[in-house]
């Protein structure tokens, strides 16, 4: 890994870009060399993407799921930086884009970059495991800011994948991401996803195990965005000089045996 990691902001301007530019600069192992939004925008400090992946080690990429996609289509273009993507709500194509990148770099990509709730994920595979669908439902609630975009959010994806690998099943298999009018009464082996979104919530997520006669729950709040900054930043460092691929924050973190 170079010394310092020169590192460049995706989104630079946003609640995580500005998040990001504060931690970054104050910690001693890297070098802020780029900040940029998107094109043509002005800014103190900004530069255009190109000139930023041209100086950078790694990006972390804090914007939307299509720009996130572009980005690491440029990046694989040319051979690096390796990329740190936080941005959630991702269409099938746009993962497709991003893991046809990550056949020439090296891509993490995460829901949450909380190592918190990273830990997390291991506790609620292990308990849907245990508790298994003849006796236990799962439900995932996640509550966000009023600027949030995208439903459910990443981390309550991450949380119900965590708990369909607990149960040997695809999430996609057993989602319910949304309940409206007369749905008829819960399917056996769900995973219920509900969605809450107001003020400044920064970010809130609980799973619960819920049996006939009583409930476990599993629960993580963000108290700030400066624990996904640090997160993100592990990241970088772990990700720079590694081979191609897409990589999460197990990786990062060596959970799980991976
Ligand atoms: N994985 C994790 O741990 C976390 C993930 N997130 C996710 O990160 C994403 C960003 O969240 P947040 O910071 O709150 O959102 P914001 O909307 O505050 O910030 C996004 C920023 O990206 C900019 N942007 C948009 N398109 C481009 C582009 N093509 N190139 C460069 N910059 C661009 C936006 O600029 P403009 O204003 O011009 O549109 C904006 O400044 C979301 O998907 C969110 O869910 C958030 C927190 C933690
Ligand atoms: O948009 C946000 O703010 C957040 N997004 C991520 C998500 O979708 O899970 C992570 C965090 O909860 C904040």
């Amino acid at each position: 890994m170079p010394h310092p990691l020169r590192l460049a902001i995706a989104g630079a301007l946003g609640r995580m870009g500005q998040q990001m530019t504060e931690t970054v600069a104050a910690d001693p192992r890297l070098q802020l060399v780029a900040r940029f939004q998107r094109p043509g925008s002005v800014g103190e400090g900004l530069v255009e993407r190109d000139e930023a992946l041209s100086l950078a080690d790694v990006v972390i990429d804090f914007t939307t799921p299509a720009a996130s996609a572009e980005l690491a289509k440029a990046c694989a273009v040319r051979g690096g930086p390796a990329l740190v993507i936080g941005s959630t709500g991702f269409t099938a194509s746009e993962l497709a884009a991003i893991a046809e990148a990550a056949k020439t770099i090296a891509i993490v990509r995460s829901g949450s970059y909380s190592l918190g709730l990273n830990m997390l994920t291991g506790l609620v595979e292990q308990a849907a495991r245990a508790l298994g669908p003849d006796d236990c439902d799962i439900e995932i609630l996640e509550a966000h800011h009023r600027f949030k975009v995208d439903a459910p959010s990443g981390t309550a994806l991450m949380l119900g994948e965590a708990a369909a690998r607990g149960r040997g099943v695809e999430l996609d298999n057993v989602a319910k991401r949304a309940r409206d009018g007369l749905v008829g009464p819960r399917g056996a082996g769900e995973i219920g996803f509900a969605v809450l979104r107001g003020g400044g919530i920064v970010g809130e997520h609980i799973v619960s195990f819920l049996a006939e006669g009583e409930t476990v729950t599993l629960s993580h709040a963000a108290g700030d965005r400066s624990m996904f900054a640090r997160g993100a930043i592990a990241a970088a460092l772990w990700v720079a000089g590694r081979p191609p691929g897409e990589y999460d924050m197990r990786d990062v973190l060596g959970f799980g045996g991976r």
